[in-house]
């Protein structure tokens, strides 16, 4: 029987770094007797149990809501084995790609729901925004907002397309402020800095602004910025660079064009 309050029972299909992520913070809020389906040999603490392939889930399982959670290509290799348990379960998706449609047809009559979220999950501070397949009850719509909460934001979308275009923003945008950190360490050595303090200036810089940012709901990004820039000072030198239309304003809008365009590629 369901504890009052936990998460009623998850079979959780991939558990590496969003997998585990989003495991986590259900952990951490209490959750009914889990299975989660993974190679990897890690085991988990009792009740929870972990299997190496879908098809060594214990045949009485009934979870609420199944997980995906492993690559979108597995899906086809995937899918078959938790067939049987799909009864009245719910089908959560955060799998890059896949659709809806391309889920419900290998899935037969399941609800299905797809998700992007991002790797800062891992520490509750991701964002995930979450489209419900036709069919899905407004119980098993607030079950999977309740999983996906434990991992930080949600937002909900009635048109799938736009998740091709929040993939490059947030799912994929973890990487781009990681690659800030590793260019501005790199640059920092070139101008002479030592190895070891290149690397917790660019670290703090960009956690500590992130951290300033989240601190400031009520200014903007842009207003952030200019405190920092003093007129005809060393920011105002760099933006000059930075802002020049064919420098970030041009690369960060093909690179967004370019990730949402993949994700559009990859639909199936
Ligand atoms: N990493 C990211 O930033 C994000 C990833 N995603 C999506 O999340 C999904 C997982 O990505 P990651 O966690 O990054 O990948 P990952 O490689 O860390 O995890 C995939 C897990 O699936 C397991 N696996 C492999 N074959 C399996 C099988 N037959 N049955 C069950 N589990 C199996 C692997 O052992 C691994 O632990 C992908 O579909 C990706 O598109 C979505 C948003 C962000
Ligand atoms: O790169 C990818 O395809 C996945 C989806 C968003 C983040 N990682």
């Amino acid at each position: 029987m369901t504890e009052a309050g936990a998460i009623p029972p998850v079979l959780l299909v991939g558990c590496g770094r969003m997998g585990s992520a989003l495991w986590r913070g259900w952990q951490a809020q209490g959750l009914s007797p889990s299975v989660v389906v993974d190679p990897t040999p890690a085991d988990l603490a009792p009740p929870h149990v972990k299997v190496g392939d879908a098809g060594q889930v214990p045949a009485g399982f009934r979870p609420a809501i199944i997980v995906l959670a492993v690559k979108p290509q597995m899906a086809e290799r995937v899918l078959p084995a938790i067939l049987p348990f799909t009864n009245d379960a719910v089908v959560l998706s955060i799998m890059a790609g896949r659709t809806i449609d391309g889920l419900a047809a290998l899935l037969g009559n399941t609800a299905v729901v797809r998700a992007m979220p991002n790797t800062p999950a891992a520490i509750g501070r991701g964002v995930t925004v979450a489209c419900a397949g036709p069919g899905v009850q407004l119980a098993q719509r607030e079950l999977c907002d309740r999983l996906l909460a434990a991992a930080g934001t949600t937002a909900w979308v009635d048109d799938e397309a736009l998740l091709d275009a929040v993939t490059a923003v947030s799912g994929s945008g973890p990487a781009y402020v990681f690659l800030l950190a590793e260019l501005l360490e790199a640059a920092a050595i070139e101008q002479g800095l030592p190895a070891p303090l290149a690397r917790t200036l660019a670290r703090l810089t960009v956690s500590g602004s992130g951290a300033l940012l989240d601190a400031s709901p009520d200014e903007d990004a842009g207003s952030l910025r200019r405190a920092v820039t003093s007129p005809g000072g060393t920011t105002e030198s760099a933006l000059g660079v930075l802002m020049a239309d064919v420098a970030w304003p041009a690369s960060i809008r093909a690179a967004i064009e370019a990730a949402t365009q993949r994700s559009q590629a990859l639909a199936r």
